[in-house]
C-alpha cells in the first residue's frame, strides 16, 4: 500500500520555497521544453472548463520532466470577480506523484507556488532581455501577483524607483503596506508608465490599460494577465511595435488575447534564448508575454517536497 499523500500549507510553501533554488530549475525547465524533445518533457497544452454560470474558468495543468522523474499537476481555478468582493481570483493546488508507482506523494498549496513561479519567470524574462537602464520599475496592478513580483524584483535588480499604479487608491496602499520597501503610487497608468524601464502588467483586465505611446523605447514589459484569447493587457500599437517573446508558443497562440487579437507575432521562447537559439535583442522594446506552465508548477512543487522532507 502507497503511503498517504503529505499535505503542505501556503505557509509551509512559503517558508520552504525561495527565489534562488527556484530560478535555476524554471530556467533549465524553459530552455529543456523549447528543445521539444518529446518523452524527455512532456506537457499537454492547458485543459480549461469555463465556468460562465460564476463568470470562472478552471485550469488542469499535468507536466513529467523525465530526467528529473518529476511528474505533477496543478489545478488552477480563476474567476473575473467585482471590484468590491473579497474573494481571491485565483486558488490552486498542485499534486506531486511518484511517478514509478503513480499514487500522489503530496498535496500542496498551489496558490503560493503560482505567485511565487510566475513573478520568478518574469524576473527571468527581466534578466535576459535586459534594458540598458534597469532603475525604474512600474507596475500595473496590486494583487497577489504584484505582491510576488515587487518582492523577486526587488531581491534580483537594483531599481531606485518602485512605481505601482491600481484602478483604487486604497489598494494600492494595501499593496505599499505588504511590501518591504519604498513604493511610488501613481494616479494613472501613464503617470507609473513614462520613463519607466521595466513594466510590469499584473492585472485582471479584460480590456488594454498599457498603451503603445506611453512606454519608453527600450523598455521591457513582462505582461502576465490576460490569459484569455479575448483578454487584453496591452494594446495594438506596444504589440506592433515590440519584439514579442513568450513561455510557450502553443500557449501563447491559443490563450493570449494580446497576441491573437493583435495579430503580433512571437519572435522567441524565453527557453530559445535561454538556449542560444535566438537572440536577446536587448535594445528593442520587449513583451514578454506570460501564460504560466505546468512545468513551472512542477519543478517548484518538487523544490516545495524536497525541502520538506529534508526537515523531517
Ligand atoms: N501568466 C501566468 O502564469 C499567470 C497569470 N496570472 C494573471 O495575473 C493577473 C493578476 O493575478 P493576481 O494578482 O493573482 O490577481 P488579484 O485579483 O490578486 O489582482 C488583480 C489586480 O488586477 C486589478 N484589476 C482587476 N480588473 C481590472 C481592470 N479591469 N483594469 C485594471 N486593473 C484591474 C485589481 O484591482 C488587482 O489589482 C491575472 O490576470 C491572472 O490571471 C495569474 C497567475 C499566473
Ligand atoms: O499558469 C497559471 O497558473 C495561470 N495562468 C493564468 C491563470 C492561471
Amino acid at each position: 500500500m502507497a503511503e498517504l499523500p503529505v499535505l503542505i500549507t501556503r505557509e509551509e510553501v512559503m517558508r520552504l520555497l525561495r527565489y534562488t533554488d527556484l530560478i535555476p530549475k524554471l530556467e533549465s525547465a524553459l530552455a529543456l521544453f523549447s528543445k521539444r524533445s518529446g518523452a524527455e518533457l512532456v506537457q499537454p497544452l492547458r485543459t480549461i472548463v469555463p465556468l460562465q454560470k460564476h463568470n470562472g474558468f478552471l485550469g488542469l495543468m499535468p507536466a513529467y520532466i523525465a530526467h528529473e522523474d518529476i511528474l505533477a499537476a496543478k489545478m488552477v481555478s480563476f474567476y473575473q470577480r467585482d471590484p468590491d468582493s473579497v474573494l481571491p481570483a485565483h486558488q490552486a493546488t498542485v499534486l506531486l506523484f511518484d511517478p514509478e508507482r503513480g499514487n500522489v506523494k503530496a498535496v500542496m498549496d498551489g496558490t503560493a507556488i503560482t505567485e511565487m513561479r510566475t513573478a520568478a519567470v518574469s524576473a527571468i524574462s527581466t534578466k535576459l532581455l535586459k534594458p540598458c537602464r534597469q532603475e525604474v520599475l512600474c507596475i500595473l496592478g496590486s494583487g497577489l501577483q504584484a505582491v510576488s513580483h515587487y518582492q523577486v524584483f526587488t531581491q534580483m535588480f537594483s531599481f531606485t524607483q518602485v512605481r505601482v499604479w491600481s484602478r483604487r487608491r486604497e489598494r494600492a496602499e494595501q499593496f505599499a503596506r505588504a511590501v518591504a520597501g519604498p513604493v511610488t503610487m501613481c494616479s494613472s497608468v501613464k503617470e507609473a508608465v513614462e520613463g519607466a524601464d521595466v513594466i510590469v502588467t499584473v492585472t485582471m483586465a479584460k480590456e488594454p490599460v498599457l498603451q503603445g505611446e506611453w512606454v519608453k523605447p527600450g523598455a521591457h514589459v513582462a505582461a502576465v494577465g490576460a490569459c484569455r484569447p479575448d483578454w487584453r493587457e496591452l494594446d495594438d500599437v506596444l504589440m506592433r511595435d515590440s519584439v514579442v517573446y513568450v513561455d510557450s508558443r502553443e500557449g501563447a497562440s491559443t490563450e493570449s488575447g494580446d497576441i491573437i487579437l493583435s495579430g503580433a507575432s512571437v519572435f522567441a521562447e524565453l527557453g530559445e534564448v535561454l538556449n542560444g537559439t535566438k537572440p536577446a535583442l536587448c535594445e528593442k522594446t520587449t513583451v514578454f508575454k506570460s501564460l504560466g506552465m505546468g512545468i513551472q508548477d512542477a519543478v517548484a512543487a518538487k523544490l516545495v517536497f524536497d525541502q520538506w522532507k529534508s526537515q523531517l
